[in-house]
């Protein structure tokens, strides 16, 4: 096997278990291992056997897995039990997985603190646990919990503990910064120390993001002869979490030539596995995650989209595609007349780069830009407006009036309840129609009034879905006087999601423009006719 190979070991569903606010089902579980093996890592954690009925389950039940082997994570035994009569380590090593990793204590403090057992009987329950676990699964791994800290405070026991679990057959001896405080140059230092005494090939690295530098601590073991790096999708982990695998893998493969299990071509999928994680956490992605991230190739500034046109070298570290991310040319009050033009091309508009209305669009966007708007996360609203200006879009009706009412009352059945009603008065195809709807708000009820008067003309509407409604003070030292900005993005039956946005001081009225927006857009979207 080439010195280059590194052995990704990922614990995204133990380690990443451990993450506030993250509780993943045993079929979440399989979903990920799956995701997982279909990428090319070659080890995936699956959780500890015994230690919950969610974990047992997943056990139970194991994904099957093609190209990864699954560990199942433990601990070293308890003091004064033999390994054999363990009723922790037994669920972990009977689990059936193919691996079994045991954290043990390789900080003398621990062993005295938390454990309160003397050094020699921690070695034991090191070496006697992992010559267990051999008789049971392929491969064992010992997870070296502290050993940073216990390295730097006592180097002899630190190697100690390593040599116990090499000694009895760990194909891994793995450092953990449990801590997650030890900065790159230190971590350089200790492996390149550790590899004196066990070979590289046998070294691994885990490694928390206390102080941000998980992957940065994990790619200076490597350089220093570690040759199996644990991290977790996203980063998730105990705490501040672990080393992101997802913007590791690229660093260690574009930038410092190591191989790892992924083909090129594996690479292409990592945008897509991180959004799967975030979209399963029902959170929004990180807009600025490296490599992953909607904005790591965004360029919003003119003087970068105008070099980016000419080579996008020129403000990109890598083509976008390695990664499966894109390309993103903004246009907003930072844009020059490049980022116009680029994204005009971009929704297929045809216009002269050197057309002078240009120049007036520019200085529209920026004055909007300044009352409020903002149309770096509005692309449709940011159409319309273009082709608007050039005259494109039809006037597929006209508002005359709306009025919304809000009441608060107690109904027959006694309960307090807060209804929304709206009246909408627009002149369509030459005629006046008005409709009145209810909601449970006043968006949703101007919401349903504005459809109820145009469904008749544009059915076209029947398929258009609000999908997320997001308001932001913008004057919050106005108070309830603030200038608010709404964003709403809607989404069609065919997949087709676009955002618009809207300002006023008023909040309904802000709603009502981006409303307004998210319509016209699928209207002249869908070609509807006037
Ligand atoms: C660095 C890491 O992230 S390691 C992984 C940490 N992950 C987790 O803890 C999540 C899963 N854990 C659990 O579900 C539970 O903690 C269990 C089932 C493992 C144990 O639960 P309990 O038996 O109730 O023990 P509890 O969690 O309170 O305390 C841990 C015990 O293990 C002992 N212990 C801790 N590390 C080790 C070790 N490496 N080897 C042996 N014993 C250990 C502690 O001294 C403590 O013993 P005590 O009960 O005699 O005080
Ligand atoms: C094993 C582990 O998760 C740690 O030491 O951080």
């Amino acid at each position: 096997m080439s010195d280059k190979r590194v052995y990704l070991y990922d614990s995204t569903l133990r380690d990443g278990a451990q993450t506030q606010g993250v509780d993943f089902s045993a079929t979440d579980k399989a979903a990920i291992a799956q995701s997982l093996d279909l990428l090319g890592i070659d080890y995936i954690e699956g959780g500890w056997p015994g230690a919950n009925p969610t974990d047992d389950a997943f056990f139970g039940n194991p994904p099957t897995l093609h190209r990864a082997k699954l560990a199942a994570f433990g601990m070293t035994r308890r003091a004064g039990r033999s390994a054999d009569n363990d009723p922790g380590l037994a669920p972990v090593v009977s689990s059936g997985a193919d691996v079994i990793t045991l954290v043990g204590k390789s900080w003398d403090f621990q062993c005295t603190v938390a454990l309160g057992v003397d050094l020699d009987e921690n070695l034991r329950m090191i070496g006697d646990s992992i010559r267990h676990a051999t008789t049971k699964a392929k491969e064992v791994i010992y997870d070296a919990e502290h050993f940073f800290d216990g390295y730097k405070g006592n180097p002899d026991y630190a190697l100690k503990c390593l040599k116990a679990a090499h000694d009895n057959g760990a194909r891994w001896v793995v450092l953990c910064d449990t801590n997650g405080g030890t900065l790159p140059d230190e971590v350089e230092r200790i492996v390149a120390a550790v590899t004196k005494v066990v070979p590289g090939s046998h070294v691994g690295i885990h490694c928390h993001n206390d102080t941000e530098n998980a992957v940065a601590n994990s790619l200076a073991a490597v350089r220093a002869g570690a040759r199996q790096i644990q991290g977790t999708l996203n980063g998730l982990g105990e705490r501040c979490g672990n080393a992101n695998l997802i913007s590791l893998i690229p660093s260690l493969v574009l930038k410092m030539g190591y191989e790892t299990g992924l083909s090129a071509s594996d690479m292409t999928r990592l945008t897509q596995v991180s959004r799967e994680l975030d979209e399963r956490l029902n959170r929004a992605p990180l807009r600025n995650a490296a490599y992953v991230g909607e904005a790591a190739f965004a360029h919003k500034g003119g003087l970068h989209v105008s070099a980016v046109e000419k080579d996008p070298k020129c403000y990109e570290h890598i083509a976008p595609e390695l990664v499966g991310n894109h390309r993103k040319i903004l246009v907003s009050d930072q844009a020059g007349r490049s980022n116009f033009v680029a994204r005009f091309r971009e929704i297929g508009l045809d216009i002269d780069p050197k057309d002078p209305r240009i120049a007036g669009m520019m200085d529209e966007v920026k004055q909007r830009e300044f009352s409020g708007y903002s149309y770096d996360g509005a692309e449709a609203s940011f159409e319309l407006l273009a082709r608007s200006y050039l005259g494109e879009v039809p006037e597929y009706y006209r508002l005359s009036s709306f009025r919304v009412i809000d009441e608060r009352r107690w109904n027959a059945r006694g309960d307090l309840i807060t209804l929304s009603e709206a009246t909408v008065k627009v002149s369509l195809r030459d005629a006046t129609q008005m409709a009145v709807a209810e909601g449970n708000g006043p968006v949703n009820a101007l919401d349903a009034a504005l459809r109820k008067v145009l469904l008749p003309v544009y059915p076209e509407l029947q398929d258009l879905k609000l999908v997320d409604y997001k308001v932001r003070i913008l004057t919050p030292e106005a108070a309830t006087a603030a200038v608010t900005r709404v964003l709403i993005e809607s989404a069609d039956r065919r997949g087709n999601t676009w955002t618009t946005v809207g300002v006023s001081g008023n909040v309904i009225d802000a709603s009502y423009n981006a409303l307004r927006d998210a319509i016209v857009y699928k209207l002249f979207r869908d070609g509807a006719s006037v």
